[in-house]
């Protein structure tokens, strides 16, 4: 299967890389000339993905019509960019492989549902989990999950894109794969506020486990299975990106935590942290659902400008809880 791939940041470069494996040929679109130029030139992504070097028969351009050829579509694009990539995009009815993580700001929508909408015959299908992009382009041991309701195309999809070192784990649960993933960018900025704080290690795991909670109310809200959730494009992600300043979400979180301001540090960044941009919208998709998201809605007062302590404090504050609920 001829695989295209729409993005190329870190994570659309490292899919690319993953495609490649046995110099099988990959196309990859980047939005930056100077993308395209050292991939093809130099074999490396020297603005996004430095220092790692890539297959040569990674071929990356500048036009989206260059993407043709391919069978099969890895959508790599933050999350608030995939709808007006996906407009431009030849589509055509290929499969689309899912990969941002995020809510669309506006519509509330998954990233799945953003592309149902525009091209509602093109299948799609989700790839998420706990995966540093510098570290899957570097081969290390990686496994996702890659959720498609169709069982053909997955077991296609999970067979063309596993190796050696990366472990594809089929689902048939799209929504639930991709709300893991939007909603722990949010709790690793949670996390990384209380590093930056100093608010101690008992702290950062009580925010992993109760974060854990509101994303499986949430997730399960929204049509997700709670298997879903406590799997790889879950719990698993939530753990790697709560626990590693490699995180950008936990790196954001680590800035706010020291009391910066989130204007600050977002201007001038050229990375995307989506916790940054999906803590809002999915404040706002939480209520319309009717399920309490204190962490989300903490991350987001931060987010806005409101004191660290203040915020710990009402979050700490909260009429006492069953557990369970
Ligand atoms: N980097 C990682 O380790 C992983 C990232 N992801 C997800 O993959 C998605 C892409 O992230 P990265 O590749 O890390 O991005 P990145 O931070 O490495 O690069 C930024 C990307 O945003 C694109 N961009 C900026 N402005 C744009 C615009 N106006 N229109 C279209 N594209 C624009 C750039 O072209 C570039 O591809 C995100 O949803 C992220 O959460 C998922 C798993 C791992
Ligand atoms: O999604 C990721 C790892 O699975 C990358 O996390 P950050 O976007 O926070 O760096």
């Amino acid at each position: 299967m001829r695989i295209g791939v729409l993005g190329g940041g870190a994570w659309g470069t490292a899919l690319a890389q993953v495609a490649a494996r046995g110099d099988a040929p990959v196309t990859l679109w980047a939005r930056e000339d100077d993308v395209v130029a050292s991939v093809n030139d130099a074999h490396e992504n020297r603005l996004f993905l430095p220092g790692v070097p890539l297959s040569p028969s990674i071929r990356a351009t500048g036009e989206l019509a260059d993407l043709d050829d391919a069978e099969a579509l890895l959508v790599v694009v933050p999350a608030q960019f995939l709808r007006s990539v996906l407009v431009a995009a030849p589509v055509a009815g290929r499969p689309l492989v899912l990969c941002a993580k995020g809510i669309e700001a506006g519509t509330r929508k998954l990233v799945a549902e953003v592309s149902r909408e525009l091209h509602p015959d093109a299948p799609v299908a989700v790839l998420s989990g706990p995966t540093f992009a510098h570290e899957v382009a570097k081969g290390l041991p990686t496994a996702v999950t890659l959720a498609c309701e169709d069982e053909g195309l997955r077991e296609a999809l999970a067979e063309r894109l596993a190796g050696p070192a990366f472990r594809t784990y089929g689902s048939s649960d799209v929504a639930g794969a991709e709300i893991g993933g939007a909603v722990k960018n949010v709790l690793a900025i949670a996390c990384g506020v209380v590093e930056g704080a100093g608010l101690g290690l008992n702290a950062r795991a009580a925010l992993i486990a109760r974060g854990f909670a509101e994303m499986t109310r949430f997730g399960v809200a929204r049509g997700g299975r709670p298997e879903t959730l406590a799997g790889l494009s879950g719990l698993g992600d939530l753990v790697l990106t709560c626990s590693s300043i490699n995180s950008r979400n936990f790196s954001l979180g680590v800035g706010l935590g020291q009391g910066k301001a989130a204007v600050e540090l977002l201007a001038d960044r050229r990375t995307v942290a989506e916790g940054a941009a999906t803590a809002p919208v999915l404040r706002e998709a939480a209520q319309a659902v009717g399920v309490d998201m204190p962490v989300t809605a903490a991350v987001c007062a931060l987010l806005e400008g409101a004191p660290v302590e203040q915020v710990v404090r009402s979050l700490l504050a909260r009429p006492l809880r069953e557990e369970a609920h």
